[in-house]
């Protein structure tokens, strides 16, 4: 069996596209432009890439781009006064506080000082506990775009067996809080999970989300299954520098039923999410109905 591939890029320009034309009802109809702050401590070359990228995009779509990079030995004070200025302005409607911040900074009380609406990443204590009990929040744009592909492609998830490597507060558990919400049976692995390779060839549905480079191997997958790739791993192969994904991308397209490539599976997706989460902040701020499909 080979693996229908699953194209992240092409349903993120779809996303995109559906998010934009929202974006241009707004402004008709009502005179609103969403916009996201993207904040940026230091100068991680990756991150860089990945601010950039999201500012690109956020214009492109027609909302309004605000990014503010501060030096790597910003004051936890400065950075906690700018979210505070964020947080009061009506302009912004999405915050994105980039990950991960200096070490001297303590991120989650950065995290917990973004006003819980305007929490586009959807990592603030209150987002995490109304996403735990089914309740409406900012729903984490990784997960949130694995969740659009995986609903695209099976129509209807409940009752299939879905296995959730890595238990990160970013990926893993809104992940499977989401997987469960479809009322999928859901079992969470990671590192410390005995026999690893057994409990993936259990999953109907496999997520990778390790960050390990080619972890997931395809005699751990299950003939006919449905592979989410979600690492992104920087590493070099005979002198060359590549990019893989979590899982051994030949393998286990060898024995899945689909799968998504890295690059163009779940990155692109992460951005398009994180920009439908900001039209859907700037909706119920101002009381406007959500467009649909593009939440959880
Ligand atoms: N507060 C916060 N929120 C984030 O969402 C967040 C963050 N911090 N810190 C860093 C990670 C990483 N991340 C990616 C987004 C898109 C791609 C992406 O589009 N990747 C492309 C291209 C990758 C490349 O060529 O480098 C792909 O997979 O096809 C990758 C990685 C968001 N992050």
């Amino acid at each position: 069996m080979t693996a229908a591939i699953i194209d992240g890029k092409a349903f993120a320009a779809k996303v995109r596209a559906e998010v934009a034309g929202h974006v241009a009802r707004l402004k008709e109809e009502h005179g609103l432009q969403p916009g996201l702050a993207v904040v940026l401590v230091g100068e991680d070359p990756a991150s860089q890439v990945y601010v950039s990228s999201k500012g690109k995009q956020t214009v492109e779509v027609g909302m309004a781009s605000i990014e503010h990079k501060l030096p790597a030995d910003t004051s936890e004070a400065v950075l906690l006064d700018l979210i505070g200025k964020l947080n009061a302005d009506p302009k912004i409607h999405g915050i994105l506080v980039q990950l991960p911040l200096p070490a001297h900074l303590n991120s989650e009380l950065v995290i917990n000082t973004i006003d819980p609406a305007k929490d586009v990443d959807g990592f603030h204590i209150s987002n995490v506990g109304l996403l735990g009990t089914g309740q409406k929040s900012m729903v984490p744009c990784t997960p949130l775009g694995c969740l659009m592909m995986l609903r695209d492609h099976h129509g209807k998830l409940a009752g299939m067996n879905a296995v959730v490597v890595g238990r990160s507060n970013i990926v893993g558990k809104p992940m499977a809080q989401l997987l469960l919400g479809d009322s999928c049976t859901v079992t969470i692995a990671h590192s410390r999970t005995k026999d690893l390779a057994a409990v993936c060839r259990g999953a109907d549905i496999l997520v990778a989300a390790v960050g390990r480079p080619e972890m997931i191997t395809g005699d751990m997958v299950k003939p006919g299954a449905t592979v989410i790739d979600v690492g992104i791993n920087r590493i070099e192969r005979e002198g060359k520098a590549k990019l893989v994904g979590d899982v051994h991308f030949e393998s286990a397209a060898a024995v899945a039923g689909a799968i998504t490539p890295v690059p163009g599976g779940v990155g692109p997706m992460t951005i398009a999410c994180l920009l439908a989460n900001t039209l859907t902040a700037c909706c119920r701020a101002h009381g406007l109905p959500e467009p649909a499909g593009l939440t959880a």
